[in-house]
């Protein structure tokens, strides 16, 4: 009789735990049924919702989260209504939204932006790797972090071009003599050494140096920080070994310099605007306000992080566009050519007449457009709050937010959403295809493209990106004659590989014919 009951115990424990689960998700309903609408439900089958987890990662090893969140709106409605904003809820309480709708994002980032925030979910699971850094933490962190950085964006040094013809000197060699090359870690490297020299005043060198460990590293961690963010309440499940080494690897790279600068007093640290005074880095700017290695580490960590793979992808995928689109390289050439009133590729391009060249912006903008570099993001609700679109039965009624909700929302599936766009034409090609010529007499809406997200937090490092792919795209385009498109799938649409940013999964295989030196 003993026996029987020790093994009724934990079939109790059990049904007791599932009662007391769906009792805290009854409650959560109650709760956000007084304070207003609910989203239509994802609508995916699994214990305890956790089936959403479930399908979150499974579509991630698939390259497929695009067209995970396509389905679930169109088959729960959304897509149909417009409203593209859905919701599920995870063990017992714990309710997650999903959105696309720029309405929603703009009440996140801008309107209701004292609401909303990274959160903990965000801040536990980057705490590893960039620790207290801006872009993950909230409230008076952020905004210490984010004043101590402003100053190092202003346009007198985002616009020092000559930093990126060193690393263009660099990288032009590599390219080749018009062999067929994988592009990717090599478009890293650069961004990785203008990146590095921006912020440290010290060159990674990675462009140099084929043995460099910390592209390696930083890959790695992304791509396990990636599992980890879509996990949810599983990511303690996530093995860290390879990420806890890489995040040693990239420490050891940034130690040297954080020690150089704290052996200086901040007495002694004065920041200057100038592009080439050697003590304007975001280093000088961050011993100049503390002395807390950790602090320093961490905020350097996330730029570097921010500012290189985020640019890499962009280019790359800058790259690969022009290798599919002859047409569109020839457009540009022309335009470089006669801007620079030369072809001669020493005539170097300065930051004006990059402004100046509007198709080349268009092209720029049309590649962040269609790959939206980073296609997903997150915020977490600090209070009870609304999102003013995707409740009610045609999708237009506000839906209530309880603090500590989760939002997920997609700027790349918001970019190719045909619906925000105005209809296709000869002048404006189906939205889901790249074409710079779209932008001749278009403008987005505002709120409806967000490359460099929107309001207080919007990207600090935009004109330096903006700057630092025209340039290249310049230098480019005046070295090399024509890029030859070696890419598996032909004109097919490339399989997207969702790490923190977008990549090609299959890579980029491009050959650079260079210009004959009797035509320049
Ligand atoms: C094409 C290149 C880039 C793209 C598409 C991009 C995109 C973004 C996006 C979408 C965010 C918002 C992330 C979020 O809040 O969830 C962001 C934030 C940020 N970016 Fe960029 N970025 C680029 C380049 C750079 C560069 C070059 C730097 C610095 C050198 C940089 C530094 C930052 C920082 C520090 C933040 C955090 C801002 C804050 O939270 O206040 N980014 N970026």
């Amino acid at each position: 009789m003993a026996l029987t009951n020790y093994m009724w115990l934990p079939l109790a424990l059990y049904v007791g735990f599932v009662v007391l689960l769906y009792a805290d998700r009854w409650m959560t309903r109650r709760r956000v049924a007084r304070l207003g609408h609910s989203a239509p439900d994802v609508g995916i089958p699994g214990p305890l919702g956790l089936g959403f987890f479930y399908q979150s990662i499974k579509t991630w090893r698939a390259h497929a989260c695009l067209e995970w969140w396509e389905d679930i709106f169109s088959r729960n409605g959304c897509a149909e209504k417009g409203s593209y904003t859905a919701e599920t809820y995870v063990m017992g309480g714990s309710r997650y939204i999903i959105t696309a709708d720029p309405d929603n994002v703009k009440h996140m980032l801008a309107t209701d932006f004292q609401s909303w925030g990274k959160g903990k979910d965000l801040y536990n699971a980057f705490q590893h790797f960039l620790g207290d850094g801006v872009l993950s933490t909230d409230g008076e962190k952020w905004s210490a972090a984010r004043q101590v950085m402003r100053p190092l964006f202003m346009k007198e040094r985002v616009t020092d071009l000559d930093l990126f013809e060193r690393n263009w000197q660099r990288m032009m060699p590599l390219l080749g003599q018009g062999q067929a090359l994988e592009i990717d870690d090599l478009v890293f490297r650069y961004t990785l050494d203008n990146v590095s020299e921006f912020l440290l005043g010290t060159n990674f060198g990675t462009l140099l140096d084929t043995t460099n460990h910390f592209t390696n590293a930083f890959e790695k961690i992304q791509k396990t920080q990636s599992v980890i963010m879509r996990a949810g309440p599983l990511a303690w499940t996530v093995p860290r070994k390879e990420y806890k080494a890489g995040i040693k690897i990239v420490d050891s790279y940034l130690e040297p310099s954080i020690r150089r600068a704290l052996a200086l007093s901040a007495a002694n640290i004065s920041f200057s605007k100038k592009a080439d005074d050697e003590q304007n880095t975001l280093l000088h700017a961050l011993v100049a306000y503390t002395n807390n290695r950790k602090d320093i580490r961490d905020q350097l960590t996330t730029v570097l992080f921010a500012g290189s793979d985020t640019t890499a992808s962009a280019l790359t995928w800058l790259f690969f566009e022009l290798s599919r689109h002859p047409e569109v390289v020839s457009k540009l050439q022309t335009l470089i050519f006669e801007t620079l009133g030369t072809t001669d590729p020493s005539r170097l391009p300065t930051y004006s007449e990059l402004k100046q060249m509007k198709y080349l912006t268009n092209t720029i903008n049309e590649t962040l457009r269609y790959y939206a570099t980073m296609p997903f993001a997150t915020r977490q609700a600090l209070r009870d709050t609304t999102l003013p679109r995707g409740g009610g039965p045609d999708g237009t009624e506000p839906i209530a937010v309880l603090a500590g909700t989760p939002v997920l929302f997609s700027a790349l599936l918001m970019h190719r959403r045909r619906d925000l766009y105005p209809p296709i034409s000869a002048g404006f090609p189906d939205p889901r295809t790249w074409c710079p010529e779209r932008w001749d007499d278009w403008q987005p809406k505002s709120w409806q493209l967000i490359p460099f997200s929107g309001g207080a937090r919007t990207c600090i490092g935009q004109s330096f990106a903006i700057t630092e792919i025209a340039y290249t795209a310049v230098r480019l385009l005046q070295c090399f004659e024509r890029l030859d498109d070696f890419n598996p799938r032909g004109k097919e649409d490339p399989v997207l590989r969702y790490g923190i940013v977008a990549t090609a999964e299959e890579g980029v295989k491009i050959a650079f014919i260079p210009r004959h030196v009797e035509k320049l």
